[in-house]
């Protein structure tokens, strides 16, 4: 549905000339949810802007639907924007119209009959469940009511894409929920193609197929959601799948389990076609080893097992060295080592990484692993 070719867009020239983004190749399917995630500046916004032209491409080919928008003049650029609607984080909804006259609006603008907007209007906000406030203003409405009038009317001409820039970022935890789940539901029940700008992983998590980590303009890493979370191999992606998670200990939660659990440890993935790992007491029955779970999480992404389990073993010493090698047979195990003899997890991270900050890091040594990142995170303050 989308398909971006080497898509470069520069703001300005010379010496201030900002690559907003940066040499982008990317393919988003028909009828598929497709989150775009990265810290601020990283250039989403411009991204997702260029698909209806609200900014041109500076250089590169970029297809919607099958056409060419690098190559459209004025009027066939109107006719692409009908077909793609757009719902952004302050819900830019006009206080002076009532919910009805805010759906309407677009339709007005189409010029459609006043008996046909009335029907449309109404059928759009009994989908998005807000038929009962139609007369009221959205002065009078919550954050996830007005997001549902913004929907409702990004919908009202039947678009093919809906581009959703931050939709849920105002929204507390629950309405963002709702608001993803009214999502899901317009992907499934009308097929329209669904592209999430986000800074959050949760979102991410929780509404999308495919994923894009975007940093510094460029699309550092795609792939489905599952195999995301499951392997990240960028640095900031790593950040991204660790706030989402909380599943394993942060290096000071890890101290602190040291004093309270001082046998040797062991972090567990638990992951679809995990094998032994998701039977952890059966393995550790086999090999006549105690476990005592410590930390961890386990969740569904894209309704499959995904987390891990922080176990801290008991017993001979050779026994839990032969369950460590079992379970690696299936699963990724990292070995924490005990109190006395600590090990550190390789690929834990600390707090949120700042914008462009992935990849400057110098080479992480053994006594301060986290040094860099933690650095960082106190220069910048993480994301906003
Ligand atoms: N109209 C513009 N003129 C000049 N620079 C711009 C313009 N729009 C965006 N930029 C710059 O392009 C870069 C990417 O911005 P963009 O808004 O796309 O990032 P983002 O990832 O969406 O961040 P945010 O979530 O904060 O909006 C930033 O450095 C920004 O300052």
């Amino acid at each position: 549905m989308i398909s971006f070719r080497e898509v470069t867009k520069v703001f300005g020239d010379g010496p201030d000339a900002v690559r907003a983004v940066d040499s982008v190749t990317l393919d988003i399917g028909r009828g598929e949810i497709f989150g775009v995630i990265g810290y601020s500046g990283a250039g989403k916004s411009t991204l997702v802007r260029l698909v209806n032209a609200l900014e041109r491409v500076s250089s590169g080919q970029l297809l919607v639907d099958g056409q060419d928008v690098t190559a459209m003049g004025e009027a066939q650029l109107r006719q692409l924007r009908a077909g793609i609607g757009m719902i952004f984080q302050q819900f830019n909804l006009m206080n002076s119209r009532t919910v009805a006259g805010n759906v309407a609006y677009p339709l007005k603008v189409a010029k459609w009959p006043k008996q046909k907007r009335q029907e449309r209007v109404a059928e759009l906000l009994e989908f998005v469940g807000i038929a009962d406030k139609a007369r009221s203003y959205p002065g009078q409405l919550s954050g996830g009511q007005k997001q549902r009038v913004g929907i409702a009317r990004a919908l009202a001409t039947s678009p093919k894409i809906l581009l959703a820039d931050e939709a849920t970022s105002a929204l507390d935890p629950d309405t963002t929920q709702d608001v993803l789940t009214l999502l899901k539901r317009v992907n499934r029940e009308l097929g329209i193609t669904i592209v999430v700008i986000t800074h959050e992983m949760d979102v991410v998590r929780s509404i999308g197929q495919r994923v894009a980590v975007m940093e510094q303009g460029r699309v550092v890493e795609h792939g489905r959601v599952y195999d995301v979370f499951a392997s990240p191999r960028e640095r900031a992606t790593r950040r991204f799948v660790a706030t989402t998670l909380k599943d394993r200990p942060s290096p000071e939660a890890l101290e602190r389990l040291r004093h309270r659990h001082p046998g040797r440890m062991i972090t567990v993935g638990i992951r679809e076609g995990g094998g032994k790992a998701n039977d952890l007491t059966a393995v550790l029955r086999a090999h006549g080893v105690d476990g005592t779970i410590v930390f961890g999480g386990i969740t569904e992404i894209d309704e499959r097992p995904f987390g891990s389990l922080t176990v801290e073993l008991g017993g001979d010493g050779a026994a839990i060295d032969a369950l460590i090698a079992d379970l690696r047979g299936t699963t990724d195990v990292h070995d924490l080592g005990t109190a006395a003899d600590p090990r550190d997890d390789p690929s834990a991270v600390t707090g949120d990484a700042p914008p462009g900050s992935a990849g400057d890091d110098p080479p992480r040594g053994p006594a301060d692993p986290y040094g860099p990142a933690i650095d960082a995170i106190r220069r910048h303050g993480g994301p906003r």
